[in-house]
């Protein structure tokens, strides 16, 4: 089996500019995600359930594992020092490091520390989202500009999932790989290679609890998926589980479209596109699938704010564009 660090040393041939800092940025990621994985392993016994006693930007309280898993990315990327600034889903302001090894960092990341936090106590698989950029300033801490760049400038993007098996699936823009960790030996393992959504998926993923709410464009491609027509695998069956990474996990394996819609109330949904939309479209198309807000490419938005929400069709590419074409009709 190749370990996570054997399988990007080998892909280094991807990287033009190859330092091996890449691989060290990826390899603190997977350090902090270990540490992640065994506090929420033991979250029932650990002292780690329920609130922190705080509010993020968002305006969610904060789950003492959301708090947890943000310092232990955020130290872990300090120590690799491949890192001088960080976006994150935890705090409000853009998180610059004050040490000098890594305002020397070239790399600028953006991370859901932990995503579907609504789950945690029920035991339900809950991610790690993370983007990754080249900087745009010189040297020094790390700017908000930095982050502001199109998702199309992404270098590498990911996420981990904490699930029956904990999995940490990349791409570099050469493809989209899965690993596992194997806990015996601590290690990530090539265990997914070459992942791509299926284009046969039958499985659409919406909170249809916001059904009133929703588009008419929307409304009406529920209502395609719940039509009878078996030669085209209709009606699709549904599957929601309330973690983006959960539900984006399942339809890259199986096939599907996930929908976070704008709605009446929320007219840009729930979703943040740095850390949250960007990375995950990343993963899709180059799992040979499409990411679009109903009408415009997920990766050509440029960013205004470091939290800003967009409305989010992610999956297998013929749903993806069937919803599309229900929105523009009812545009
Ligand atoms: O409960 P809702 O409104 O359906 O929202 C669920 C969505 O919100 C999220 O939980 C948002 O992520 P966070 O948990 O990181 O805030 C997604 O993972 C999930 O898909």
């Amino acid at each position: 089996m190749k370990t996570l660090i054997q399988f990007i040393s080998e892909k280094q041939a991807d990287f033009p500019f190859a330092t091996g800092e890449f691989t060290r940025l990826l390899n603190d990621i997977g350090i902090a995600a270990k540490l992640v994985n065994r506090e929420v392993n033991k979250a029932g016994l650990a002292d780690i359930n329920g609130y922190f006693g705080q509010q993020n930007v968002q305006g969610e309280d904060q789950k003492k594992l959301d708090v947890f898993a943000n310092d232990c990315f955020l130290t872990a990327m300090r120590h690799g020092g491949m890192v001088c600034a960080v976006a994150s889903e935890e705090n409000d302001e853009l998180y610059t490091y004050d040490n000098a090894f890594s305002q020397k960092g070239k790399y600028v990341v953006a991370m859901d520390p932990l995503d579907g936090s609504s789950n945690i106590e029920v035991n339900v698989p809950i991610g790690t989202i993370f983007s990754i950029y080249r900087r745009k300033s010189e040297s020094g801490p790390g700017t908000v500009e930095d982050l502001l760049q199109p998702g199309n400038r992404q270098i590498a993007a990911g996420y981990i999932i904490y699930g029956s098996s904990t999995m940490l699936v990349y791409t570099t823009g050469h493809g989209v790989n899965g690993f596992t960790l194997d806990p015996s030996v601590g290690l990530f393992l090539l265990s997914h290679p070459e992942m791509t959504i299926p284009e046969g998926g039958n499985i659409y993923s919406i909170n249809e609890a916001n059904y009133i709410y929703f588009h008419e464009g929307v409304k009406q491609f529920i209502k395609f998926c719940q039509q009878d027509d078996p030669a085209t695998l209709r009606p699709y069956t549904t599957r929601y589980i309330g973690s983006l990474v959960s539900d984006f996990h399942r339809n890259l394996i199986r096939g599907g479209i996930y929908i976070y819609p704008g709605t009446l109330k929320n007219p840009n949904g729930k979703l943040r596109l740095l850390y949250e939309c960007n990375p995950i479209a990343f993963l899709a198309e180059q799992a040979g699938g499409k990411a679009s807000t109903g009408y415009e490419r997920i990766l050509d938005i440029q960013p205004e704010s470091l939290h800003q929400r967009v409305p989010f069709f992610v999956g297998t590419r013929h749903m993806v564009e069937k919803a599309e074409e229900f929105m523009r009709k009812n545009a």
